[in-house]
């Protein structure tokens, strides 16, 4: 899916608050850190309102269902990432399925998964990718993607951000995310790279 395959965004939409939709405190900062400069009123979920289940079978499919189902239920402009880490080793799993990876419950437990499924792997290429919706309660929908490529360490290192990030070291760099602030991991990122271009989008 393309952006040429949304309808055109229409400048009357109000964009000055914008829910972000998602449950994942990491991705909260960092969306809310990467789009700073659009002076838009972000806006955290409300309590009572849950996420909708992840039926889609690609990214695509699972941002906009987020951004849409909460930008109609909310009447408000709704922002989505859906994103995975994708391991040659493995075919290209967890991909879509990564928060579900090895149904372990929390971060600490998939990164042990992940490293079983790896050892004594010597290919540790990998592929972290985030596709990102921002979705009108008309049932427009704007579409950026970012993909960063990198290699998967035999341990974690770092405390910072989330999920994967303390066993991934993007190419050109020596850290792992995990050792990066949201600011240094930002202009790295998949989900950094996509929100620049809404940034830029939306900054015209
Ligand atoms: O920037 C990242 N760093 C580390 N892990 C990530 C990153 N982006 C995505 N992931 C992993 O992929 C999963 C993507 O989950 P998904 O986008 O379906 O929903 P979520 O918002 O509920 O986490 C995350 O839970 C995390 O495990
Ligand atoms: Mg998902």
């Amino acid at each position: 899916m393309t952006q040429e395959s949304y309808l055109p965004h229409d400048a009357t939409h109000d964009l000055k608050r914008v829910v972000v939709a998602t449950g994942n405190p990491g991705k909260v900062r960092e969306i809310a850190e990467a789009l700073a400069g659009l002076g838009w009123e972000l806006e955290p979920l409300p309590s009572n309102v849950s996420m909708p289940e992840e039926t889609g079978s690609t990214y695509e499919e699972n941002a906009a269902l987020k951004a849409c189902t909460i930008a109609a239920r909310l009447g408000l402009p709704a922002l989505a990432d859906d994103s995975g880490l994708e391991v040659d080793a493995l075919g290209g799993q967890p991909g879509v399925y990564s928060a579900r990876f090895g149904n372990c419950a929390s971060d600490t437990e998939r990164n042990t998964h992940l490293l079983e499924k790896l050892r004594g792997q010597k290919n540790r290429r990998a592929h972290f990718r985030s596709v990102v919706i921002l979705a009108y309660p008309d049932g427009d929908m704007e579409c950026y993607e970012g993909k960063v490529s990198g290699t998967l360490l035999e341990g974690p290192r770092g405390s910072q951000g989330f999920g994967y990030d303390p066993l991934f070291v993007p190419d050109g760099e020596e850290r792992t995310f995990g050792e990066m602030s949201v600011e240094e991991k930002r202009p790295l990122s998949h989900r950094g790279l996509a929100l620049r271009e809404l940034l830029a989008a939306h900054s015209e």
